[in-house]
């Protein structure tokens, strides 16, 4: 279990990055950091990989306080990649699997193992500089798991790549977690962290505004909707399932019965002998959840 307990970051110039964080991260699975630029994402987590050094609070693994000095208790992906060009993937993996003490055979062995993960096998001996965006990427994740961390910091890893590459990324994190590591993953991509995460964690302005389960918090805040097209003024009796808004030329009703107000629409069109356009069910979204606890959509 990794718990954050009341970080606060001011940087010089009176910028207070983060207010009073305060997080719980069970063993084990995915948590999303999901807030707009500036939010304080990239401070907590150079924080809880010992890059930032200087903060009031503490963070813990299980019973014992992480030691600041100490970067190798997790693995940390930062959002700039960090590799030498003009050497190679292999070079790379060995550079920092000596920063964290590997050596020798096991150290060789290590970035074999890694370099198929990151699905770069056949470009071990190949320069950086030859290397896609993706690519890099895939291999900036390579050099922070070369210490098989238990806990593994990733800072928007999927920012400007290929679909390969992030079908690549994606499943190293399945597959981390199938190891039984926790992952944190800032993203500004709400559907990778509806994809890959089992916890949110939505930071605004330097706190945490919500956090829990990713069904949990859907359920809790929002309602799923109906999307109605087709007819020109609806009925009261619909009205009353819940709140209604215009929506791309039709209706979108959010309600806690969305079966029943389905069934009601149907009802109404024959009734009345109306050709519906379209009726269907739309499922919350967390992006949903995020505008009805700030108001403003992540990316705006
Ligand atoms: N080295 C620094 N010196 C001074 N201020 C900083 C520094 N790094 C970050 N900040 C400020 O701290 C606040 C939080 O920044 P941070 O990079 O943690 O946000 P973020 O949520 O990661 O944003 P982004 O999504 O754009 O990466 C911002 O106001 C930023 O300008």
């Amino acid at each position: 279990m990794l718990t954050v307990n009341n970080i606060q970051k001011h940087y010089g110039g009176g910028t207070q990055a983060l207010k009073n964080i305060s997080l719980t991260i069970p063993d084990g699975i995915a948590c999303g950091l999901v807030g707009p630029n500036g939010a304080g994402k990239s401070t907590l987590m150079k924080i809880l990989a010992s890059v930032i050094k200087d903060y009031k609070g503490e963070v813990h693994i299980g019973a014992t306080t992480i030691d600041r000095k100490k970067k190798e208790q997790f693995g940390y992906i930062p959002q700039e990649i960090c590799l030498e060009q003009t050497l190679s993937a292999l070079d790379n993996l060995y550079f920092f699997g000596k920063l964290y003490g590997l050596k020798g055979k096991q150290l060789k062995t290590r970035a074999s193992e890694v370099l198929a993960d990151i699905g770069l096998s056949g470009r071990g001996n190949d320069k950086v500089i030859t290397f896609s965006g993706g690519m890099k990427r895939r291999l900036n994740i390579g050099c922070a798991l070369m210490h098989t961390p238990k806990i593994i910091i990733m800072d928007e890893p999927t920012i400007g790549i290929d679909p390969q590459s992030r079908r690549y990324i994606f499943q190293m994190i399945e597959q981390l977690k199938q190891k039984g590591c926790t992952i944190i993953y800032a993203s500004h991509y709400m559907e990778e962290v509806e994809q890959l995460c089992d916890e949110v964690a939505f930071i605004d302005q330097g706190d945490i505004i919500e956090n829990g389960s990713i069904e949990g918090l859907l359920q809790k805040n929002i309602f799923p909707s109906i999307f109605i097209k087709g007819i020109n003024s609806l009925p009261e009796n619909i009205r009353q399932f819940g709140t209604l808004e215009n929506k791309d030329g039709g209706y979108l009703l959010a309600t806690r019965t969305p079966l029943e107000a389905m069934e009601a629409v149907l009802n109404h069109c024959q009734r009345k002998n109306v050709q519906l356009e379209q009726l269907e069910l739309v499922q919350p979204r967390l992006e949903d959840v995020f505008f009805s606890l700030t108001g403003s959509q992540l990316r705006d």
